[in-house]
């Protein structure tokens, strides 16, 4: 059947939030209004925008008269609400309300899905409507609906990736521009990537809420941000980076999904966020700027990759507008959208049991013995050496040297031990760095 919007009664969408999303979301929805109306089957009516403030200077393309501070009231006049706001409250229960009054919902907001998806997906699959979610997790790029829809019938591995732009384009901008890590996120919030609060994308939380959406939908299991081992930027100096470089790596958040067993037999799901070296001539080390990408590993399609961009409103807009479409097609054809899939309920392993190869980088005394000292160490946690390099610095009397060490792969577990013990050593004068390597 043809899909006419002449002969469906137009649809009432909701804009919950009228930011950096938000506001190219209306554009959309007001320039390719006819194209939109015939791809969804009916014309999509915009009744609302909700707003903190009546009077903030806005984006001409946003209608006044269509602004409101009234959201409670907004989502209840509505077929769709497209939830822009971000952050929990009020977002959460304003979802609820939308779903309990029958519309369907399309939104952004990976920080509420981590914590709260379940609650929400049962809503939705009770009251019979959609919930989707495409932009929630790399943007403009099609991952959600690739690992919930066309992987269905496959089983998923592994999933790897550089899902937060914000933190790609900061550490783009420390090794090509020599930009300090404060400077280069103002960058990025001036760009429209970094979320209301940077903290969230440079402590790793909005990088760890994605890659807990992502497990969630590949491995059949809920697993929350709580879930997600998570270690951010801020630690990272400009000393890092360069050593990266001269290591023949680049140094990248990246968020790590996978299907793992434990030593005792134990099968399950390990998540975590973590700044990783990655081999220069690695496909993900070219991602550069607020650019994502997302490596997925599974068993019968075997490796696929998926490149864009991955924030910035008018990309986000593009995936939120695709959901918009897909839910509208349901409302005029009937049928309904995926509803959440968690009958594997694999437990989450203890991120200890994630195995790696390391590089660990020590500033140590140089004197004759020091090596054979700190290989002593690794070997007695059955951590084995895959090379070690060393660097000479005099400063008057006094010499040191660093040492970079990498390991094959290990348990994350061994090595922390290893680096402990390594860190109490006479002869070692400090533990710069340790950075897994992909
Ligand atoms: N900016 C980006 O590149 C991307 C953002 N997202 C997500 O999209 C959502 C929106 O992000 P942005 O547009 O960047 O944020 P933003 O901070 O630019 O926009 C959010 C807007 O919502 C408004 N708002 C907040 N609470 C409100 C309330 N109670 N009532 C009415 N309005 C309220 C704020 O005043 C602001 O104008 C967030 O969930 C974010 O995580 C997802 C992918 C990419
Ligand atoms: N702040 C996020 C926006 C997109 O999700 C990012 O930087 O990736
Ligand atoms: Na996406």
């Amino acid at each position: 059947m043809a899909l006419s919007p002449g002969t469906h009664p137009p649809l009432r969408v909701a804009v919950l939030g009228c930011g950096v999303v938000g506001t190219e979301v209306v554009r959309r929805l007001v320039t390719e209004g006819d194209e939109l109306a015939a791809r969804a089957g009916a014309r999509l009516e915009l009744v609302g925008v909700a707003v903190r403030s009546l009077d903030a200077e806005r984006d001409p393309v946003v209608d006044r008269s269509l602004l409101t501070t009234d959201a409670e009231s907004l989502v209840e006049k509505a077929d769709v609400v497209v939830e822009l706001m971000g952050g929990i409250e009020p977002a959460r229960t304003l979802v609820l309300r939308a779903v309990e009054h029958g519309a369907s919902v399309v939104t952004a907001n990976k920080a509420l899905l981590a914590q709260d998806g379940p609650a929400l997906y049962d809503a939705a699959d009770a009251a019979g409507v959609d919930l989707y979610f495409e932009a929630a997790v790399a943007g403009a790029i099609p991952i959600v609906r690739p690992v919930r829809e066309s992987l269905a019938g496959d089983t998923v591995l592994r999933v790897v990736g550089i899902v937060n732009g914000t933190t790609n384009y900061v550490l783009d901008s420390m090794s090509t521009a020599g930009l300090g890590l404060e400077q280069a996120v103002k960058e990025a919030q001036a760009l429209g990537y970094a979320e209301a609060d940077p903290t969230a994308d440079v402590e790793g939380y909005d990088a760890a809420a994605k890659a807990a959406i992502l497990a969630s939908l590949a491995f059949h299991t809920r697993v929350a941000l709580g879930d997600v081992d998570r270690v951010g930027i801020t630690a990272l100096t400009a000393d890092d980076v360069t050593w990266a470089e001269r290591t023949g790596h680049v140094l990248k958040l990246l968020a790590v999904a996978e299907r793992a067993r434990t030593a005792e037999g134990r099968d399950g799901v390990l998540v975590r966020v973590q700044p990783t070296l990655v081999p220069s001539d690695h496909p993900l080390a070219g991602v550069r700027q607020a650019f994502n990408a997302v490596f997925v590993e599974a068993e019968a399609a075997g490796e696929l990759m998926f490149y864009g961009r991955g924030a910035g409103g008018a990309p986000t807009a593009s995936a939120v507008l695709g959901d918009l479409v897909s839910v509208v097609r349901h409302r005029v054809l009937g049928g309904k959208g995926p509803v959440e899939s968690s009958h594997a309920d694999l437990p989450v392993l203890d991120g200890g049991e994630a195995r790696s190869r390391y590089q660990v980088r020590l500033e140590v005394d140089d004197r004759p013995g020091v090596l054979a000292r700190v290989a002593s160490e690794l070997a007695a946690q059955d951590v084995s050496i895959e090379s070690v390099r060393q660097t000479l610095q005099t400063s008057g009397d006094d010499a040191s040297a660093t040492l970079v060490i990498t390991t094959h792969t290990a348990p994350d577990r061994a090595l922390r031990a290893t680096v402990e013990a390594v860190s109490v050593l006479d002869v070692v004068r400090r533990v710069v760095s340790v950075l897994p390597v992909l």
